[in-house]
């Protein structure tokens, strides 16, 4: 069986380097840093910091620019490998199109996922959050972009966020797919030795993965699946072993992320992972994920 695991954008994806790690592993598919027009250094260090319940950063959009990545997936041989995915995070819509309108016009098999969810760029709201803003930039896309393509989804903590959300991408018949969630933005790591922050970016502000955010992640994979007739969910948050990818499909997700996880464990994390979540299956009675992808019981 392929599997459903991967890496979340940000971790084991910024060189070529990383991404031939990437593509060796035995995820099932992977996906490129978030890509601007231009090569970024990206936030000033220490931007990444790992604790007890998993990880904070604000590293900032550090990347090497988009042409970086579209040559990668020119050379990257689709038929006997794996999907591949390039997120793209420009700095403005008009960046945004140019870089959307460069991968475009190459027509590769590789699927672009339009990040709307970066929360450490200093004095640049995350469009997740703006949704007239979201729905614009989606209407300029669609304008001439005419394949399939996805979304990087920050957190929603509200119901009306969510309906108000879907009501937005609902509109878009080329959008198939949502990743839920991206790092829970601008949490606030404290060291009580030190009396310090533990980033320098932002005062100490960053976004958050690992154990403090999986039950968002699955209450955002939930409700989007549930609004989201014809599309699918990709689960992102929270994911360290079989147990927690199980959660993210029964929650409703097609294939699953690994983050901080795949950061600290490299990645073997996709084998162990893939490796608990057969046993659990088979445990369980169940063949295929479809057995039980979204068919988490209420009381
Ligand atoms: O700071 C980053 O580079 C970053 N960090 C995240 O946690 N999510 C993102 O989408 C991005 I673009």
């Amino acid at each position: 069986m392929t599997s459903p695991l991967y890496n979340a954008s940000g971790v084991m994806c910024r060189s070529v380097e990383d991404l031939e790690a990437m593509r060796a592993s035995s995820s099932g598919a992977l996906i490129t840093k978030s890509c601007t027009l231009e090569p970024r250094e990206g936030n000033p260090e220490p931007r990444y910091f790992v604790t007890p319940l998993g990880s904070i950063n604000s590293m900032g959009l550090p990347n090497y620019g988009y042409q970086y990545y579209l040559d990668y997936a020119e050379k990257y041989d689709y038929a006997n490998n794996k999907p591949l995915f390039i997120s793209i995070s420009g700095m403005s819509l008009a960046d945004n199109l140019t870089i959307i309108k460069a991968f475009h016009e190459r027509a590769l098999p590789c699927i672009l996922e339009v990040n709307l969810s970066c929360p450490n760029l200093p004095g640049k709201p995350q469009l997740g959050y703006d949704l007239p803003a979201a729905q614009h930039a989606l209407e300029k896309i669609c304008e001439f972009y005419d394949r399939p393509f996805g979304v990087k989804l920050p957190p929603y903590f509200d119901v009306s966020h969510f309906d108000q959300a879907a009501e937005v991408f609902n509109k878009f018949d080329l959008l198939k797919y949502v990743t839920c969630i991206n790092s829970v933005g601008n949490g606030l790591v404290i060291d009580v030795d030190a009396e310090s922050v533990v980033i320098k970016p932002k005062d100490g502000l960053g976004g958050l993965g690992g154990d403090y955010v999986l039950p968002t992640a699955l209450a955002n994979v939930r409700e989007f699946v549930r609004r989201l007739p014809g599309k699918q969910v990709v689960g992102c948050g929270g994911v360290k072993s079989g147990r927690e990818a199980f959660m993210h499909i029964l929650a409703g997700a097609t294939a699953v992320q690994v983050g901080s996880c795949l950061y600290e464990e490299g990645v073997g994390a996709f084998d162990r992972i893939a490796q608990e979540l057969k046993d659990l299956m088979a445990a369980k009675g169940y063949q295929k994920l479809s057995d039980f992808r979204g068919k988490l019981k209420t009381l």
